[in-house]
């Protein structure tokens, strides 16, 4: 990547520090403070970008030489977002927690970005991902679903394997340390009469921020002139001090801080100009960094602390404000679009685009009784000495070592043993497969009727049930004309279609209908409600794996007995949305006046009589055999409907119903009290180890289910994964 051919050598690394940081900074920072740059050629970007993997990379190589089993590593911020990604190349099993400091944009802003998907893999590596707020931590996962592609939620991601635990820490400052150094410095009382006599019988506005667009510098001069304007009676009396430190290569490549600069020095001109006289300006700015005491002497003797960033992480000025005025209790004006705007109930909060709304604020804020300033600052206080730093890492540290244990010790599922497997079936006679279809023989599409089995499984499972000592059954959700099409043809395999409700034995061309005696008048109904839904569940154009896709809309699958609504098809997040009303709305009605049941699958949800189930139709195979149990049973599954499935038997024997939120060591317990042998039975979840599952093993993706069949068949070689033949075959890796 780097090389000696390219001018860089260990000296220039050394000199050049900057070039490191400007992918971060040019880049990331203000894409994550939602600001575009102007069009280029994207030159720039592409020369920073292998420098900041590169840095990244170095950072890994670091943390590898000095690593050790069971270590902890804690990443912070957007300089480093690839870093979880490549340790977890080369550790799988590394603990790590992140933390993002700045914003995270919502989709429709990340997607401005050319290294998007590699940014969201990257920090994906992590086990946990911390974000300072409700929203940031709600647009991350938002993009794991619109631009990977991944299912998620408020409080995780399952990428590919795994699960990422994604939560809020806003983050707090050491608030002891500052007041003491505040309070504790003779130097800050002499800095504090300085400003006091040079503005004496003046209320001190006092604002100090770093001078990037962000901060909104030039949203408060103008918010501070219209309240000049507004108020004239404060014109003497009222003073801006406002002191802006230079911003770093921050700003993007479109010299946006040079004209945040010029606009603020025109504005300041403009208003002392306007407003000022020979002996005094209203405007005080220093574009200048500020000593340790001039900064605390001027936070403590401010009457009012003025912010109003348009976009920021955590605002840890605002923070020291409060711990400053502890005996002067001056009113904090806050922008809502601060990071610490969510904690700080009790400021003064404002909409920096709202000129006139911050003057008012401003008079309001300076005509405040002294009882409501005292009132408000001490909740503030309390919050800023409650929610320190200190707190910060421990609850961190607390919930991350949670999340650790929880994915350790209860939800991995281990890889299927494949030797185990083999060898119980080689010295088994009486064998037995129950194999669920989409998801598990077949992957996960967005057309159901493209969901089509290859010659591989076909031939695979032809074999299988060549042998007289295997009774093979697919076990679906799919009708029976689904069924009949694909795999009718291979007389010696069991089939049950739609989830138990008809059932065609080995070697019968006969379909029997277990619900030919239920009452089908609730279909009517439940077509109403998920008409309703389909109407206003349209489709939406949208981004995934780096190409744009036409997404239809929802649909509804009519079966014989069953209907499933399918919102595959749908804008990802609304399709979930409007899932769990949908189910809701049948839950509340139709499933109390019939005896049906609402499943939740694979983006979709199913409707079909009670009575009937994969569970069911598990437990008869099971008890046909009678005394002579089987020695060999081989169950696979991916998603909920498939749970009953592989532990029906020992539920019976347990006495109890299986609950979809039964507590997983429950479920596990349960697992090992099956009447069967539990050596003899292999029940495997197709999906990520660290899914939900009473499953005893899994395996990744149907190509694993194909190549183990395949090997119990002596086939090697035969399971491997098929090429998507068009595009509509292309794995939808949404569950
Ligand atoms: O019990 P199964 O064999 O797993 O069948 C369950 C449902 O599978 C089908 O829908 C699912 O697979 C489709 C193709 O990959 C996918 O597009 C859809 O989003 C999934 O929900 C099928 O259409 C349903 O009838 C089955 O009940």
């Amino acid at each position: 990547m780097l090389d000696d051919a390219e001018g860089f050598n260990g000296d220039t690394y050394l000199k050049d520090q900057g070039r490191w940081r400007s992918y971060a900074e040019q880049e990331l920072y203000p894409l994550f403070h939602y600001k575009v740059h102007e069009p280029t050629d994207s030159r720039a970007e592409r020369k920073w970008w292998p420098d900041y993997y590169r840095l990244n990379q170095k950072f890994a190589e670091r943390i590898l030489e000095i690593y050790k089993l069971g270590d902890i590593v804690i990443i912070h911020d957007y300089h480093l977002l690839l870093l979880p990604g490549l340790l977890r190349q080369r550790l799988p099993c590394i603990y790590i927690g992140f933390f993002l400091h700045v914003p995270f944009p919502s989709s429709e802003f990340l997607r401005c970005l050319i290294r998007r998907k590699e940014v969201l893999e990257g920090v994906l590596g992590a086990n946990m991902i911390g974000f300072q707020s409700y929203s940031h931590s709600r647009h991350f996962s938002s993009c794991c679903t619109r631009i990977l592609g991944y299912d998620s939620s408020a409080t995780g991601v399952v990428a590919c394997r795994t699960r990422v635990a994604v939560d809020v820490f806003p983050i707090g400052i050491d608030s002891t340390a500052v007041e003491q150094i505040a309070y504790g410095d003779a130097n800050i009382e002499e800095k504090m009469a300085v400003i006091r006599e040079l503005y004496a019988g003046k209320k001190i506005i006092v604002g100090r921020d770093r001078l990037d667009s962000m901060r909104g510098v030039a949203q408060k001069l103008m918010a501070f002139e219209a309240f000049l304007e507004e108020y004239p009676e404060w014109r003497d009396m009222a003073v801006l001090i406002q002191v802006t430190s230079p911003g770093s290569l921050r700003d993007g490549n479109d010299h946006s801080e040079e004209k945040t600069q010029n606009r603020v020095s025109e504005l300041v001109a403009r208003i002392n100009g306007l407003y000022g006289s020979l002996s005094f300006s209203p405007v005080q700015h220093y574009p200048q960094y500020l000593s340790k005491d001039e900064y605390f002497a001027l936070l403590r003797v401010a009457d009012v602390g003025l912010i109003t960033s348009v976009r920021d992480g955590m605002n840890t000025t605002s923070l020291e404000y409060v711990v400053c005025q502890k005996d002067h209790y001056g009113p904090l004006i806050l922008s809502e679009f601060s990071g610490t705007a969510g904690s700080l109930n009790s400021a003064v909060h404002i909409n920096p685009w709202d000129t006139r709304g911050v003057a008012e604020a401003i008079h309001h804020a300076l005509t405040m009784s002294p009882e409501e300033k005292q009132a408000q600052h001490s909740k503030l206080y309390k919050h800023v000495t409650t929610n320190t730093v200190q707190e910060w890492c421990s609850n961190f540290l607390n919930r991350l070592l949670t999340n650790l244990s929880s994915f350790n010790q209860f939800i991995t599922t281990p890889a299927l043993d494949k030797s185990a497997l083999l060898a119980q079936y080689r010295r088994s006679k009486r064998r037995l497969f129950l194999f669920d279809y989409d998801g598990t023989l077949t992957p996960i599409v967005r057309d159901p009727s493209a969901a089509t089995p290859t010659d591989q499984i076909i031939r695979n499972l032809k074999t299988l049930v060549s042998d007289p000592r295997n009774a093979v059954w697919v076990i679906s959700g799919r009708d029976q004309t689904f069924l009949n099409q694909w795999m009718g043809d291979i007389s010696e395999l069991g089939l049950s279609a739609e989830h138990g409700s008809f059932v065609r034995h080995p070697r019968t061309k006969r379909w029997v209908n277990l619900t030919e005696k239920f009452d089908m008048s609730w279909q009517a109904d439940v077509m109403e409600i998920l008409r309703h839904y389909t109407e206003r569940t349209q489709g939406a154009h949208m981004f995934l794996q780096n190409s744009i896709l036409t997404m239809k809309g929802s649909f509804i699958e009519r079966k014989r007995c069953a209907l499933t609504w399918h919102y595959r098809r749908a804008d990802p997040e609304y399709g979930v949305f409007q899932a769990l009303k949908c189910r809701k709305h049948l839950e509340t009605t139709v499933t109390r006046k019939w005896e049906i049941e609402v499943m939740a699958g694979k983006a979709n949800l199913e409707v079909r009589p009670a009575f009937v189930n994969k569970g069911e139709i598990t437990k008869t195979l099971i008890e046909k055999y009678g005394d002579e149990a089987p020695d060999f049973v081989l169950c696979v599954g991916d998603d909920s409907t498939d749970e009953g499935m592989s532990c029906s038997h020992h539920f019976k024997m347990a006495g109890q119903h299986y609950e979809a939120n039964q507590s997983t060591s429950d479920m596990f317990r349960s697992l090992r009290t099956t009447n069967l042998s539990q050596e003899h039975v292999f029940s495997v979840t197709v999906g990520a180890s660290s899914k939900m599952t009473l499953a005893s093993w899994h395996l990744v993706e149907p190509a694993d289910v194909v190549s183990t069949i395949a090997l119990l068949n002596g086939m090697v070689g035969e399971g491997d994964p098929a090429q998507p033949a068009d595009v509509s075959k292309i794995p939808d890796s949404r569950p």
